[in-house]
């Protein structure tokens, strides 16, 4: 048979008809609530073709599974690249970084914009699709955002996760679901992301993609809905292809560039390679039944078609696939595909399924938004009652009159009208070429070149001189981002990544109110538990070393930068080791940083065992020529949020919960405060100038600087309240009073109420004479450990990690969720305790799910039909999960260890759960080793 090129059809050739589905698909825009035509306010029938044509998708997947190789073959079979990129050689297009060149990961997410099928998604000729046809029969636009693999990126998967419309989950065929994997997955379930599985290196000996998909039905908990099956030559022969479930022919790849494919009906397999034919009539019927179970639409065709799996047509089977995946959220239906990406087989039907499965902008849900005190979704606040809410809200916590529903409603729809446009900036990028780069996703109007956006998470504005669409590291300049679109805006000097841009109508440097107050999808960063210090070579190199240090911050805010007061040295930290070395190689390779970084060390915090005294402190100095004086009185104590029932609201009390577990309430007995017109909080005896807001931040910033050091170990303070009084009859002293003298009064009080905690220099503890002092003491975090290891290596690694490691196991085998980064924290915290996905469903009966037979496969099988038994158990390749709670410092380098104990094969990953409390002996055995062993 003569090989042909692979199931294109050429748009061109296809009749304008109307009514089709296109135009139907038009029909339902204009039924569309007024909200969502707000949300794409750009309103034409050409954005709608546009938006309804447009996939924003991320692939997600464990280190090494082949994210980019993957996506190399996408770029050269949309004809965007003219070659195709090799990770191994350092040569590919995402991976553009020298850092990641070097290690052949991926780092950075680079956002890549291409058609699939090849062609303008705008061409005339390519406008209308007939109803028997699939959608990937005309060309899309494809916006890729490429996520990282390694469990220290998770922050920037999760950031990258919160602005995909749907995803590609890549799986290694030998490997299985592996532990990030899982833990991706469940964090994209949070944001109710439909996903995709293609499980990729099928080529690879012991690969085994019958195992896999039960594996997708134990440990990624859905029903695995198999959409291709492998073909391997004479049934257990080379991976030359697959057999397409859903169009029921087999696709066999020549060698080559993968460019040439030959497809075999029903009849050529039965007569080529019967065994393959045989399974597909297997894998047709499971399919079918498995979606009859979750649509009752394909039930209705099912019978139609006198109840023949085969007989049913593949757009109805698509269909059905696409209504469990977009709308029938609770389905739990899992598409999986076939392939081996390096050997170009499988990528081409995976891209038709992309543009098939998964879903346009405007079939997303709701993102999630918050203004003023309220949260909700995005098409709510644009509908006017989110706002209504909030302004109700907002009335009776004033205690003031409501005003009526009708004149709530007519001052929302008054404020939504302003708003021209807000998108996320979802990553910063340096780039040596064109200077910073802001990634934005639009999701409402458009952002245009030349309008003023207003950042709501910095409170400035700021103007777009420039927009580009992003080509990997190949740039198209646009006047417009629209609604739906991804895109990046050039010139910003401020934005950073995770804020909200906003434009809107008007003149002011401000949007009205709340406008200025709106947050789309607000992310939370968690804590850090490793840094490193940070010297300039010199001090001319210092202000140089601050700028970069900036920018580093910019692009990723999962790393801090603090500096010590006291010593005057710079900590960089962040999540994890790597993390560090690569914002090492940033800072001095790519931004150049004449500086140097010392060793890079476990985060620990230190934490008050009793409560201090009351101290009181003036500051009394001149700051830049000016007299500053204010006072202010600090305790601190223990504080553990799980036991604090104490109320501390009120009228003059301010209660705040940092990122490091620390409360600070403030109290400001008697500063007469009263809300002016604007409203906006004053007191007629502070300063002018100096409204309640700014004075407050004051006092909190004092207290953080003070809280950033400890008085014994010098580590951060954790698990501290701290109360500060600032008393107006003692502590305020008329115009003197500036906003950074109240600062420096509650850093110094809280410092010295902090160092009370230990008894003076001069009088040890065990002088006579003296009251004991309560002390401090240290704490490290402890690790959530999610390993995978196989049966054969369970014994000695479960026993490595309880012995020697001091580490408890928690479970075996169970559907685990890893909670890292946390998604869905307030706007106003900047980390709150991880959530679990929002599903809570039973676990996957894997004996019921379809997977066909692995020819590999060592242990006995019951052949690839439903009601198997499950083929991966009772074997000592079986995979198990160990899910554990670990102290940091016993994970360090433990991964060589792993591999040492499992043969090569074992993998995990972990997250922060808590700092703890070390035990005494702990503690003196870490000291010993932090100060040098001595
Ligand atoms: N045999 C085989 N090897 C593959 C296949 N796909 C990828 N690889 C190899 O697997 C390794 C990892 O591939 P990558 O594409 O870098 O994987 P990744 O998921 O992007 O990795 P990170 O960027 O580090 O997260 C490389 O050596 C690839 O050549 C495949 O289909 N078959």
């Amino acid at each position: 048979m003569v090989a042909t090129p692979l199931l294109r059809i050429s748009p061109q050739a296809m009749a304008l008809k109307p009514g089709s589905i296109a135009a139907r698909r038009l029909g339902t825009l204009k039924s569309l609530p007024v909200s969502n035509r707000k949300l794409f306010s750009t309103s034409s029938a050409k954005w709608a073709e546009a938006l309804e044509r447009t996939r924003n998708i991320g692939i997600i997947a464990h280190i090494d599974a082949g994210k980019t190789t993957t996506t190399e073959r996408m770029l050269y079979y949309s004809g965007f690249t003219r070659r195709i990129g090799d990770v191994d050689e350092g040569s590919t297009v995402t991976d553009f970084l020298p850092a990641e060149r070097a290690r052949g990961i991926t780092i950075q997410s680079a956002a890549i914009t291409f058609h699939w099928p090849p062609g303008s998604p705008g061409d005339k000729n390519t406008v209308t699709l007939q109803e028997s046809q699939p959608r990937s029969a005309v060309p899309h636009t494809i916006n890729l955002i490429d996520t990282p693999g390694h469990a220290d990126f998770t922050f920037e998967v999760m950031r990258s996760l919160r602005i995909l419309d749907g995803a590609v989950c890549i799986l290694d065929g030998v490997a299985g679901v592996e532990a990030q994997t899982e833990q991706v997955w469940h964090q994209a379930s949070t944001y109710r992301i439909p996903r995709l599985v293609y499980v990729n290196k099928l080529d690879r000996d012991g690969a085994a993609f019958g195992r896999t998909v039960k594996e997708v039905g134990s440990r990624l908990g859905g029903w695995p809905a198999v959409c291709q099956i492998p073909w391997f030559e004479g049934g257990d022969g080379r991976f030359v292809g697959v057999a397409d479930v859903v169009n029921i022919h087999g696709l066999r790849w020549s060698e080559g560039d993968g460019k040439s494919v030959k497809m075999l009906d029903l009849q050529q397999l039965d007569q080529e390679e019967s065994q393959l034919a045989a399974e597909l009539r297997r894998a047709r019927a499971a399919l079918v039944e498995l979606l009859s179970e979750h649509d009752d639409e394909l039930v209705e065709k099912f019978f139609e078609c006198d109840e023949d799996h085969l007989a049913v047509p593949p757009q109805d089977i698509l269909n059905s696939l696409r209504r469990c995946l977009i709308e029938n959220k609770s389905s739990r239906v899992i598409p999986v595909f076939a392939g081996a990406s390096f050997r170009n087989i499988g990528v081409q039907p995976l891209l038709d399924s992309v543009i098939n499965l998964l879903p346009s902008p405007l079939e997303t849900a709701d993102p999630e938004v918050s203004i003023g005190n309220v949260k909700g979704g995005l098409r709510r606040l644009l509908s006017g009652d989110l706002l209504v809410e909030q302004n109700e809200k907002q009335a009776a916590s004033g205690g003031k009159k409501q005003k009526s529903k009708k004149n709530l409603q007519a001052e929302s729809q008054s404020s939504i009208e302003r708003l021209q446009g807000c998108g996320l900036a979802f990553k910063v990028v340096n780039d040596a070429k064109r200077g910073v780069l802001v990634y934005v996703r639009v999701y409402s109007g458009s952002l245009d070149r030349n309008s003023t956006l207003f950042n709501t998470n910095l409170n400035i504005s700021e103007r777009v001189p420039r927009l580009l669409k992003m080509y990997a590291n190949d740039a198209v300049e646009v006047d417009s981002i629209p609604a739906g679109h991804i895109g990046v805006v050039v010139g910003l000097k401020h934005a950073r990544t995770g804020d909200t841009l906003v434009s809107y109508a008007g003149h002011k440097s401000t949007p009205p109110e709340p406008l200025n107050t709106l947050q789309l999808r607000p992310i939370g960063v968690p804590p850090p538990v490793f840094f490193a210090g940070v010297e300039p070579h010199s001090l001319s190199e210092e202000k140089k070393l601050e700028e970069s240090l900036a920018l580093l911050l910019r692009e990723d805010p999962s790393l801090h930068v603090t500096v010590d007061e006291d010593s005057g040295q710079t900590l960089l930290s962040g999540m994890g080791e790597l993390h560090l070395e690569i914002a090492r190689d940033r800072l001095l390779n790519d931004l150049k940083a004449k500086a140097s970084m010392g060793r890079i060390e476990i985060g620990y915090r230190e934490a008050p065992l009793g409560a201090s005294t009351p101290v009181t402190r003036i500051f009394d100095k001149e700051i830049a020529g000016r007299k500053g004086k204010a006072g202010c009185t600090a305790v601190v104590e223990p504080w553990d949020p799980y036991m604090d029932s104490t109320n501390s609201e009120g009228n003059d009390i301010l209660s705040i919960i940092t990122h490091e577990n620390n409360q600070i309430i403030i109290t400001t007995p008697n500063l007469q405060v009263e809300t002016n017109k604007k409203g906006i909080e004053e007191s007629p005896l502070l300063p002018a100038g100096l409204d309640i807001p700014t004075f407050r931040a004051a006092l909190q910033n004092g207290v953080f600087a003070a809280l950033a050091r400890g008085p014994q170990f010098t580590f951060p303070m954790h698990s501290t309240r701290v109360t500060l009084t600032f008393n107006a009859t003692e502590h305020l002293y008329g115009t003197d009073t500036t906003a950074s003298a109240v600062s420096s009064a509650a850093r110094l009080s809280t410092t010295a109420a902090l160092r009370t905690l230990l008894p003076p220099p001069s009088s040890p503890q065990s002088a006579p004479g003296t009251s004991p002092t309560p002390g401090t003491a240290l704490m490290e975090p402890l690790m959530n450990v999610i390993i995978s290891v196989d049966e054969a290596s369970l014994g000695a690694v479960v026993h490595d990690i309880s012995s020697s490691r001091g580490g408890q196991i928690i479970s075996l085998d169970e559907d685990l969720t890893l909670p890292t980064t946390d998604l869905a924290s307030s706007p106003t915290s900047s980390y709150s305790p991880p959530q679990q996905p929002p599903e809570d469903l039973p676990p996957i009966d894997t004996s019921k799910v379809y997977a066909p037979r692995d020819p590999f496969e060592t242990t006995s099988i019951g052949g690839g039909s439903l009601g198997n038994t499950d083929p991966v158990s009772g074997s000592a390749n079986r995979p198990r999960t160990i899910a554990a709670k670990v102290p940091l410092k016993e994970m360090v380098g433990y991964l060589k260890h792993l591999r040492s104990l499992t043969a090569g094969r074992g993998t995990f990953v972990m997250s922060v759960d808590r700092f703890e409390r070390m035990s005494a002996p702990r503690q003196k055995a870490v000291l010993i080793e932090l100060r040098g062993g001595l």
